[in-house]
């Protein structure tokens, strides 16, 4: 695939949260269609905190085809696959237990590592090669779609404002053991990942987020990290928010269709 350079984001916000979560939905089973027409599967990464949960809306919906999702994690924190603080504990407990997606078409961290973030780095790494070096012959890792949150910091899956991860230019995964959100442990998709992917579609709700998107939309050259998603042309950055977050936003609106 030849890459250029990125395009602008486009910003959809909506009256409420439940809106949001449909008009998200309707987007997902759409990438998920023409990735399936493209390429017969479809590659997805997951992040924490508020967006499991935002996923509820896929349950019952038709025209998924669920066993051909391969589900991965823009970040993971190094705890067991049970803990509280778990990605994969999440995801399982709100959306995995409640559709059909083969078991081993989802991959968690490998819990044999947690002592040893390096390793356990190195073994998420090892999965995404496996899916996309070996079956796409591809340079970079192309995920179809990333879905990622906004912390009230600008940061995004793990990449922290300030953090020297910002700028590594060589792992597809790396590790940070000093993370300000708790817990301070975890694995993150990088730069180098999160801006080769055909689709990133941002999710932010509430007011609390709306100083932060502001300055992640309006003033990008202050480089939050949330600003810095900005995929390689094909590749797309799409913010699915609603207008509580985007209330001091500048940033042109899209119009929503599909
Ligand atoms: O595992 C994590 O901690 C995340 O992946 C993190 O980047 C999260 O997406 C943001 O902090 C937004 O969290 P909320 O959606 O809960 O605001």
């Amino acid at each position: 695939m030849v890459f250029g350079p990125p395009q602008d984001p486009i910003l959809y916000s909506f009256p409420s949260p439940n809106n949001l979560i449909d008009a998200l939905a309707s987007f997902v089973i759409k990438v998920q269609k023409d990735s399936i027409e493209k390429k017969g599967r479809f590659t997805i990464a997951l992040s924490g905190g508020s967006l499991p949960k935002q996923l509820n809306s896929l349950i019952g919906k038709p025209g998924l085809k669920w066993d051909l999702w391969h589900v991965y994690y823009a970040d993971e924190r190094a705890v067991p696959l049970d803990h509280p603080d778990s990605n994969h504990k999440l995801c399982s407990d709100v959306f995995y237990s409640k559709v059909p997606i083969p078991v081993q078409n989802i991959h968690p961290i490998d819990p044999n590592y947690l002592d040893d973030l390096d390793e356990l780095s190195d073994a998420y790494e090892q999965e995404l090669i496996r899916e996309f070096a070996m079956k796409d012959s591809a340079r970079y890792p192309v995920f179809d779609l990333i879905l990622l949150g906004m912390g009230p910091d600008g940061h995004t899956a793990s990449l922290f404002p300030g953090h020297e991860l910002l700028s590594e230019e060589d792992r597809w995964v790396a590790w940070i053991d000093d993370a300000p959100k708790p817990p301070p442990r975890r694995i993150t998709l990088t730069y180098l990942v999160i801006n080769h992917a055909a689709r990133v579609a941002f999710v932010a709700a509430g007011a609390e987020k709306a100083d932060t998107l502001h300055t992640v939309l309006d003033k990008p050259e202050e480089g939050l990290p949330a600003s810095r998603v900005r995929p390689a042309s094909p590749g797309q950055v799409f913010w699915f928010v609603d207008d509580a977050a985007s209330s001091k936003v500048q940033y042109q609106r899209a119009q929503f269709k599909l």
